[in-house]
């Protein structure tokens, strides 16, 4: 099977200091895939990489069963890259921004005109289209950045944090028109440091660290396999946690307890027989989704909130 993205042992140092560290992961052509991790994980380095900005110390990485490591053509057409920080000139138009970029991909004359306009549209930015950029927001500019590398119509857009420091309006257009991209069948490789990010965005994802791989796949595939199980439970009156005993360790929260457990249905019965034995009333009993959030805990030790 070709992947959309295929990484296989990427090692990268920079002087003496590993960024990467063997980095192995595949993209299926179409999804939305989601790159979580803190600040220095790796995120920017594995997304230079791939699109052909820098190289590896080892390893290979291909688009589309193609090569990108050689630095081909072909390869280039294939990507359409956000890098993290924002490359316009201020001075310019959107649309004079637009036209110099286009026709570095190599687009001209009525087709790169047709294609600016529909680019413009997906951005939410046609009516701003001759203001000089420097007069836009940094969300708005954001948007004309991602436009720009929307102009070739790439089949895979790689987006390196595009929503940091940017107005809730520009987020949800970003949002939209990254769900509008993947329905029309672009793959969408997207890195971020917000978990709700990936939890709105993405169907697959790895949470990267320190350069390495974590842990891969979907989104409930790596709450199943990572995520805490517990049980939420809240009785009238407020029950101490002794009653809780033998079905896991119990925690405070809220007006109830979470109890950890690797077993959330038996630990429902049981703490609902217990409940029972003691004469209250259970208000509230349910199986606790494991949050990508603990699950990230759980894998580095740290909060994503803390970097
Ligand atoms: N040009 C460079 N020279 C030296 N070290 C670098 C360079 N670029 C990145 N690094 C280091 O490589 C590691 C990975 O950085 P990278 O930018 O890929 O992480 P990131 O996950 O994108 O983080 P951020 O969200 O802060 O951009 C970090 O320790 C960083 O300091």
């Amino acid at each position: 099977m070709n992947y959309a993205v295929d990484l296989q042992g990427l090692h990268k140092t920079y002087g003496g200091k590993t960024a990467l560290e063997d980095i192995t992961l595949q993209v299926k052509e179409g999804s939305c895939y989601g790159l979580l991790g803190p600040n220095g994980a790796g995120k920017s380095t594995t997304m230079k990489l791939l699109s052909g900005l820098i190289q590896p110390d080892r390893g290979t990485a291909s688009v589309f069963g193609k090569d990108v490591l050689r630095g081909d053509e072909s390869v280039k057409e294939l990507i359409g890259y956000v890098p993290q920080s924002i490359t316009l000139y201020e001075k310019l138009s959107a649309l004079d921004n637009l036209t110099f970029f286009g026709e570095l991909y190599g687009v001209r004359g009525a087709e790169l005109k047709r294609r600016i306009e529909a680019v413009l549209e997906k951005v939410g930015l046609a009516e701003r289209a001759k203001d000089p950029v420097a007069e836009f927001s940094g969300g708005m500019k954001r948007r004309i950045n991602i436009a720009a590398a929307l102009l070739h119509k790439p089949k895979l857009i790689i987006m390196d944090e595009p929503t940091v420091g940017i107005d809730p309006q520009s987020r949800n257009h970003i949002f939209e028109m990254i769900r509008g991209l993947n329905r029309d069948g672009v793959t969408v490789l997207y890195s971020t440091h917000y978990m709700e990010e990936v939890e709105a965005l993405c169907d697959e994802l790895a949470i990267i660290d320190h350069g390495k791989v974590l842990t891969e796949g979907t989104l409930d595939g790596v709450l199943s396999r990572h995520g805490a199980h517990a049980v939420y439970v809240e009785s009238e009156p407020f029950v101490e946690a002794p009653v809780f005993a033998g079905v896991g360790a119990a925690s405070a929260q809220g007006k109830g307890w979470v109890v950890e457990t690797e077993e959330p249905l038996q630990a429902l019965a049981r703490i609902a027989a217990g409940c029972q034995e003691q004469g209250v009333t259970v208000k509230q009993l349910e199986i606790v989704r494991p949050s990508l959030e603990t699950v990230f805990l759980s894998l580095t030790g740290t909060t994503l909130r803390d970097t």
